[in-house]
C-alpha cells in the first residue's frame, strides 16, 4: 500500500462499486471513498465491499462531494448508461448535468488531484471536464480506447496463440463508434500484425466492428459492462499511485484537433506526460479526423 494514496469513486453503481473491488483487490491505495447521490446505494456497497476489506489494507467508506474533491485521484462514474442499441453520445445531454453538478460539488478540487472520466460519453465528458474543473488538461484523463486496446489485443492474442502483452496494438480515436483501429503500427516482437498468416487476409471492418460492437453485445446479454473497465481503471490508478510511466491509449486533448480523443500518452504520478506521436497511415488519419470533427461538434455545444 502507497501510505495516503486516497482514491475517490463518484457514482457507486455497478462500474463504481466494481472499480472500489478491484482496488481493494490491488492493495494499492490507502483509502477509497464512496460517493453518489443516494445514499443508500453508498451504505449497501461499503457494507458488502467491507465484508471483503480482511483480504486488503485499504479502507473503505462513504463520503461527501467535498471529501471527494480533496483526494488524491478522483474517479468519475457517476452517469447514465446505455440501453442496448443506444450509442454512447446519446448520453450527453443526461451525463453533461450530473458531470456539471459533480465537478460543482466537488469545488474547490485539491490542485494535484488526477481527474479520471469514466462515465460515457468519455471523451466528450473528459473535454468538458477540463473546462470546469480548473485543472491543468494534464490532469483529467479518460480511460478512452484502453478497454476497447485490451478487447483488441485478446483478440488478436487468442487467433495468433500469443500473450495479450506481447500485441502491441492500439484502437484510437472516439470511445465510441467511430474509434480506429491503427492497423499500420500493430506487431507482435516487431512483425506487423498484418504479416501473420492468421492475419493476412482478415476482413479489417469487421474484425473493428467486433471490438468496437462488443460492449453492445455485453449489454443486451446482460444490461451493462463493468467488469473490463474496472480492471483497465485499478491498473492506471496503480500506475498514477507509482509513478509507471506506462504507455496507455487515453483521452487526451488533442491539439491538432482541439478536442478530445485516445491517443497513446505516458501516464505518470502527475498525470499525463506527454503523447506518442504514433504512425498513422492516411486512411487511419483521415478516419480520425472525422471522428473529431464530430466529437468537436458536440463539445462546443457545452463549453467554449
Ligand atoms: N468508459 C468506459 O469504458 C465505460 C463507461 N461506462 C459508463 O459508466 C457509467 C456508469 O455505468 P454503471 O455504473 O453501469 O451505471 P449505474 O446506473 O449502475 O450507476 C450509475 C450511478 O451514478 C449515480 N449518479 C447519478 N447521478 C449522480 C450524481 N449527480 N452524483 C453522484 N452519483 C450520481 C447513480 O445514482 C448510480 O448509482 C455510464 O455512463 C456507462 O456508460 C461503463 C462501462 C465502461
Ligand atoms: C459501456 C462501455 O463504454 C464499454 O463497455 O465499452
Amino acid at each position: 500500500m502507497v501510505f495516503g494514496s486516497r482514491v475517490a469513486v463518484i457514482g457507486a453503481g455497478s462500474v463504481g462499486a466494481t472499480i472500489s473491488y478491484a482496488l481493494l483487490i490491488q492493495k494499492i491505495s490507502s483509502e477509497i471513498i464512496l460517493v453518489d447521490i443516494v445514499e443508500e446505494v453508498v451504505q449497501g456497497q461499503v457494507l458488502d465491499l467491507s465484508d471483503a476489506n480482511f483480504i486488503s489494507s485499504t479502507q473503505i467508506r462513504g463520503g461527501t462531494f467535498q471529501e471527494a474533491g480533496q483526494c488524491d485521484i478522483i474517479i468519475i462514474t457517476a452517469g447514465a448508461k446505455q440501453k442496448p442499441t443506444e450509442t454512447r453520445v446519446e448520453l450527453i445531454e443526461r451525463n453533461y448535468k450530473i458531470l456539471d453538478s459533480v465537478i460543482k460539488s466537488m469545488q474547490p478540487i485539491k490542485s494535484s488531484a488526477i481527474l479520471l472520466l469514466v462515465a460515457n460519453p468519455v471523451d466528450i465528458l473528459t473535454y468538458i471536464a477540463q473546462k470546469l474543473s480548473g485543472l491543468p488538461k494534464n490532469q483529467v484523463i479518460g480511460s478512452g480506447t484502453f478497454l476497447d486496446s485490451a478487447r483488441l489485443r485478446l483478440k488478436i492474442a487468442s487467433s495468433i496463440g500469443v500473450a495479450e502483452n506481447a500485441v502491441h496494438a492500439y484502437v484510437l480515436g472516439e470511445h465510441g463508434d467511430s474509434q480506429i483501429i491503427a492497423w499500420s503500427s500493430a506487431h507482435i516482437g516487431g512483425k506487423p500484425l498484418l504479416d501473420f498468416p492468421e492475419l493476412k487476409n482478415i476482413d479489417k471492418d469487421k474484425f473493428a466492428k467486433e471490438i468496437s460492437g462488443k460492449a453492445y453485445e455485453i449489454i443486451k446479454l446482460k444490461g451493462a459492462t463493468y467488469f473490463g473497465i474496472a480492471g483497465c481503471v485499478s491498473s492506471l490508478v496503480q500506475c498514477i499511485v507509482l509513478n509507471q510511466k506506462h504507455v496507455r491509449p487515453l483521452s487526451t486533448f488533442i491539439e491538432e484537433y482541439g478536442c478530445v480523443l485516445s491517443m497513446p500518452v505516458v501516464l505518470g504520478s502527475n498525470g499525463i506526460e506527454r503523447m506518442i506521436e504514433i504512425h498513422l497511415d492516411s486512411d487511419e488519419r483521415a478516419k480520425l479526423k472525422q471522428s473529431a470533427v464530430a466529437l468537436k461538434q458536440i463539445c462546443d455545444k457545452y463549453v467554449k
